[in-house]
């Protein structure tokens, strides 16, 4: 073995992130979110980074893994999967399938928070590796197809500013259909994104059909999305299909689970994408078998990591699903990794989300600039990104004085700063 990929350290940092106030059908971002920054140092002196959710239950197994990985090599990634199964207890998470409270994306269980936490150390190994190799990580993955990824806007309801004292961004609010179109022309004239998605769930169903209308009339031709975090029964998923065939692209998870996605995708010929029903390879044959969707939404988080995100790529080719990517509030370092996974995705037939742009902080030295919509696929060693220590240690901090309320991204919590009664949305809502 080359001792000098041997894993010496791994440096875990939890840390707060300002998020500004987007509304979906369970709440409202709270002012600050959680991320757990990954880093992997090796006897060679290289150090790999990734990035995962930072809440509660993604930092114990952090931890656990973290204690066990030095003296495995970087390259030793299904060592990595096999590691994380020994020693990253599950009785922090309870198995269930229902939506958990904050993040809209899907089962929550053990096994699907181990491959999270994976995701980050995957993606750190990676980047390791490929600095020390001088080679960028989608040479890594068989090799970028394309020289440049494309993104949608991705556009949410949202109030002006946080409840209480703090300051507002300038983006001001976003509650009709006027403002939903303005956001949309401020994303396309800055970052020149051509497809647009818009967080639905909020508010009744007709409200969120004439802001789609008004998308349609002001960028015609576009591709456009709809999702509202499985709001919807199937009736109501039906109707709003009806009303807005004419000019969605798909509409995404506009009802909870396989049962009902498979029941509106048999009454409408627009496309059903999720990143709620298929987030785990336990879910993938009942959904495929009764073509309740036509788009998984991967997301290298859920699925742990690059390699486990090709191999679902592979898996949508065989059975004829397309695939595109999913986006939560992540940081420079995912979306890097994001970028370079779906460099090397032959069939990647759609826009992939991403929260960036609402994400004005972070953790490297460099933003990422979408430019015509997309981002250019680094050739750079490793993920080509680095670290900015002072922002680390600074967002770090902030989540070291925090008093627990931000540790958890809690939707629900946030809303009730302004409505009081407010507790998170049976569904389906309408
Ligand atoms: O950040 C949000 O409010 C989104 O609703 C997010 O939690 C979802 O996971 C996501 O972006 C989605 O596409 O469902
Ligand atoms: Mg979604």
């Amino acid at each position: 073995m080359n001792t000098a990929l041997v894993i010496e350290d791994v440096r875990l940092t939890p840390i707060l992130v300002s998020d500004p106030p987007l509304l979906n059908t369970q709440g409202v971002h709270q002012p600050y979110t959680p991320r757990l920054i990954v880093e992997v140092v090796t006897r060679g002196g290289t150090t790999g980074v990734g990035e995962t959710y930072g809440d509660g239950a993604y930092l114990e197994p952090a931890r656990s893994l973290a204690e066990a990985l030095p003296g495995r090599a970087v390259t030793d990634l299904n060592g990595l999967f096999a590691l994380a199964d020994e020693v990253c207890d599950g009785s922090h998470a309870t198995a269930d399938d229902r939506v958990d409270a904050g993040g809209l994306r899907g089962v929550r269980n053990a096994g699907k928070i181990r491959l999270s936490v994976v995701s980050a150390f995957e993606v750190a190994c990676l980047d390791a590796l490929g600095k020390a190799q001088g080679l960028p990580v989608h040479a890594l993955l068989g090799g970028k197809v394309r020289d440049s990824v494309e993104y949608s806007a991705y556009l949410f309801y949202r109030w002006a500013a946080h409840p209480g004292p703090g300051e507002a961004d300038d983006w001001g609010a976003a509650l009709d259909p006027a403002g939903v179109v303005a956001q949309a022309r401020r994303f396309a004239d800055t970052y020149g994104f051509g497809s647009f998605k818009l967080k639905g769930g909020v508010f009744e169903p007709e409200r969120e059909i004439a802001a789609i209308r008004a998308l349609a009339e002001a960028f015609p031709g576009r591709p456009l999305r709809l999702d509202p975090n499985g709001a919807w029964s199937v009736p109501t998923s039906l109707y709003v299909a009806e009303q807005l065939k004419d000019v969605l692209e798909y509409l995404e998870d506009p009802t909870s689970g396989t049962d009902g996605m498979a029941a509106v995708a048999a009454g409408t010929d627009v496309p059903l994408a999720t990143n709620m029903c298929v987030t785990t390879p336990a879910e993938i044959p009942e959904a495929f078998a009764r073509d309740a969707v036509r788009i998984v939404l991967s997301d290298h988080h859920y699925w742990g990591g690059l390699h486990r995100t090709r191999e679902l790529a592979g898996i949508c080719r065989t059975f004829g699903v397309g695939l595109s990517m999913h986006s939560n509030t992540h940081l420079g370092i995912s979306l890097a990794a994001m970028t370079h996974v779906a460099a090397t995705v032959p069939d990647l037939a759609y826009a992939c989300d991403s929260h960036y742009p609402w994400q004005t902080e972070d953790v490297i030295t460099e933003r990422h600039t979408f430019t015509g919509g997309r981002l250019t696929v680094s050739d750079a060693p490793g993920l080509g990104v680095e670290l900015d220590r002072d922002r680390l240690a600074a967002l770090h901090r902030r989540w070291l004085e925090d008093d627990g309320t931000h540790r958890e991204r809690d939707d629900a919590a946030a809303m009730r700063a302004a409505d009081p009664d407010w507790t998170t949305p049976e569904v389906p809502r309408w």
